[in-house]
């Protein structure tokens, strides 16, 4: 590898670093300001430590090697696999002076089933984005003396709460084969299935001293059914089409498990009162889904870059988001979590009044900084507004030393303008696609089935499309300047910036009266109190006002 410059390695290269940090371990815990007093290091010797080019390295002015990567996704799919059902078991008692008994085989134990529930306290889809398959366990098989299998274990699927699922195809044994019957029924126009004598591998257990030849002579009994588990009518009709946006008490069926195989004592008549044969479990279902965060967090801060986004997050919470004193730190969305509480431990809960449950605490949502014409593609354009878009109250954060704030605001609010323009022509466009079906002459049947994922029977062969495997729709959002908004006016320690936020006050002011007009230039835009709260996020003063300014916000 060609050497890389010194002074460029702790940037590029974090990892071939041998100190983190540069410092000792008090540094790594100095964490000056008032609010946060709880993580104050003890440490008097750190100023002596900290290296000259970090003089002052905290928490809130960290080096731009110190820094966590928030794990985080909001789109996850995943194929959750029902437990398959044991097999029933051949047996036969045995006991003294019982020579040749009754047959005694237990049934095999039903599948595990899966179940899903939203949770407070999870913020991310990124552990089952990871996972992508979760299986239930499969049940037991049956044993001997009539004992049935062990059920297999249940798989609990927890999503955070404001979880979209959709279900994108599935594949259900039990479900096809009962449809193969009926179409099978319907070709011998109501004829009785004859399946006797035949023996299918995937259905019957042998036992297993049986030789192949006994097999061939034995006659085999009509195959049962295909059994389905009481479970399968609390289960949710297909296709799944969830939206999670309260807290679950209770768990909620998705899939349930397919039933064990029948011992031998089912199959017990007067010509065969010695079966050696039960049947196999049926196989569990399995069912893809498509999970996404319809709500990411309480606030959005929207910003330029360079302005203090992360600073501000790691500010109000435990955050390790990036902060470096160039543009585009930030490259993926940080997610922090700021706890209301007395700085005591103790939770200051607060009555959340639209659901009447206690809030204990508010997620932020800090993301890439945008730039004037970023819907055009500049810099990091503007797919990071997906995430802001599903947030509940807007924190514009203005950098007060980088010239107006004013135009910072309007540059901002034009862009999400632009942002939601261009979302109402993709949405048109998306309709308008749907709407037009073309239908080439003399199947017009057929591809109005195949659209909604049944059957189609073509000249030569049958194609089964599974319903939704096409693409997805985009989740309805509420349009962005409809949301509630506040200015956090940062920096406001350096030099003249008193002038800045005066004039920006005074523009909120205009905005609020209805002198001024609105900068995003929509028409149904949020009318609510506007504020700009003026903070030192670098110094942790000021920002106490923001949760409080928030909780209001988010409850009217
Ligand atoms: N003086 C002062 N400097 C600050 C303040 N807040 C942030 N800074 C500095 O501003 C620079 C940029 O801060 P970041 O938090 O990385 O800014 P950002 O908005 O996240 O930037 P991007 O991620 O690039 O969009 C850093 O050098 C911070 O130390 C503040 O309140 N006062
Ligand atoms: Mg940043």
């Amino acid at each position: 590898m060609a050497r890389v410059q010194g002074a460029f390695l702790p940037f590029l290269y974090p990892c071939l670093e041998t100190s983190p940090l540069h410092l000792g371990r008090g540094a790594r815990l100095l964490y000056r300001n008032k609010a946060t007093r709880r993580y104050q290091s003890t440490d008097s010797t750190i100023h002596e430590q900290a290296p000259p080019d970090h003089p002052l390295s905290s928490h809130l002015n960290p080096p731009p090697t110190d820094y966590g990567r928030t794990i985080f996704a909001d789109k996850a799919t995943l194929t959750l696999s029902a437990g398959s059902g044991g097999h029933g078991c051949i047996s036969f008692l045995r006991e003294k002076y019982i020579e040749a008994g009754p047959a005694n085989g237990g049934n095999g134990g039903s599948g595990g089933s899966i179940y899903i529930q939203a949770v407070r306290g999870e913020t991310s889809l990124h552990k089952l984005a990871r996972r992508s398959l979760l299986r239930a366990g499969r049940g037991k098989n049956g044993q001997g003396k009539s004992k049935g299998g062990q059920r297999g274990e249940d798989v609990l699927v927890q999503v955070p709460v404001g979880t979209v699922v959709r279900e994108i195809s599935r594949h259900d044994p039990v479900a096809e084969e009962e449809e193969n019957r009926r179409m099978e029924a319907g070709s011998e126009e109501g004829a009785e299935v004859d399946t006797k004598g035949t023996w299918r591998r995937d259905k019957w257990m042998l036992y297993p001293s049986s030789t192949p030849s006994e097999y061939a002579t034995s006659k085999f009994p009509p195959l049962p059914r295909p059994r389905k588990s009481n479970l399968t009518l609390a289960q949710l009709e297909p296709p799944i089409s969830l939206d999670l946006s309260e807290p679950m008490e209770k768990p909620m069926l998705l899939a349930a498990g397919a039933m064990g195989g029948l011992g031998n004592p089912h199959f017990v008549t007067t010509s065969n009162q010695r079966p050696k044969f039960a049947t196999k479990g049926e196989g569990g279902m399995s069912i893809t889904l498509e999970l996404e965060l319809k709500l990411l967090a309480d606030v959005g801060f929207v910003g330029m870059p360079n302005a203090g986004k992360s600073t501000l997050l790691r500010a109000l919470s435990r955050s390790k988001a990036r902060v470096g004193d160039w543009a585009f730190t930030t490259l993926q969305p940080n997610i922090g979590t700021m706890v209301l509480d007395n700085n005591h431990g103790r939770a200051q809960v607060q009555a959340n009044r639209a659901s009447g449950e206690p809030r204990t605490q508010i997620s932020i949502a800090d993301i890439p900084g945008l730039i004037p014409n970023a819907h055009m593609d500049k810099g990091l354009g503007l797919g990071f507004l997906r995430h802001v878009e599903r947030a509940h109250v807007l924190a514009f954060v203005v950098d007060l030393s980088a010239g107006d704030a004013i135009d910072s605001l309007n540059t901002l609010w034009n862009e999400l303008g632009e942002f939601e323009t261009l979302k109402g022509m993709e949405t048109n466009m998306e309709t308008e696609s749907r709407i037009v079906d073309w239908k080439p002459l003399g199947s017009s049947r057929s591809s109005a089935s195949a659209r909604d994922g049944a059957v189609a029977r073509n000249e030569e062969n049958i194609i089964i499309e599974p319903s939704g495997s096409r693409s997805l729709p985009e989740l309805p959002m509420a349009p962005i300047s409809s949301k509630p908004w506040f200015v956090v006016a940062t920096k406001a320690d350096l030099e003249g910036t008193q002038e800045n936020f005066a004039n920006l006050q005074a523009y909120l002011d205009a905005l609020a009266n209805g002198t001024v007009k609105h900068p995003s230039k929509r028409k149904n835009v949020w009318k609510g109190p506007l504020a700009a709260i003026p903070v030192s996020a670098i110094r942790g003063e000021g920002v106490e006002r923001i949760p409080e300014w928030t909780v209001g916000l988010l409850d009217d």
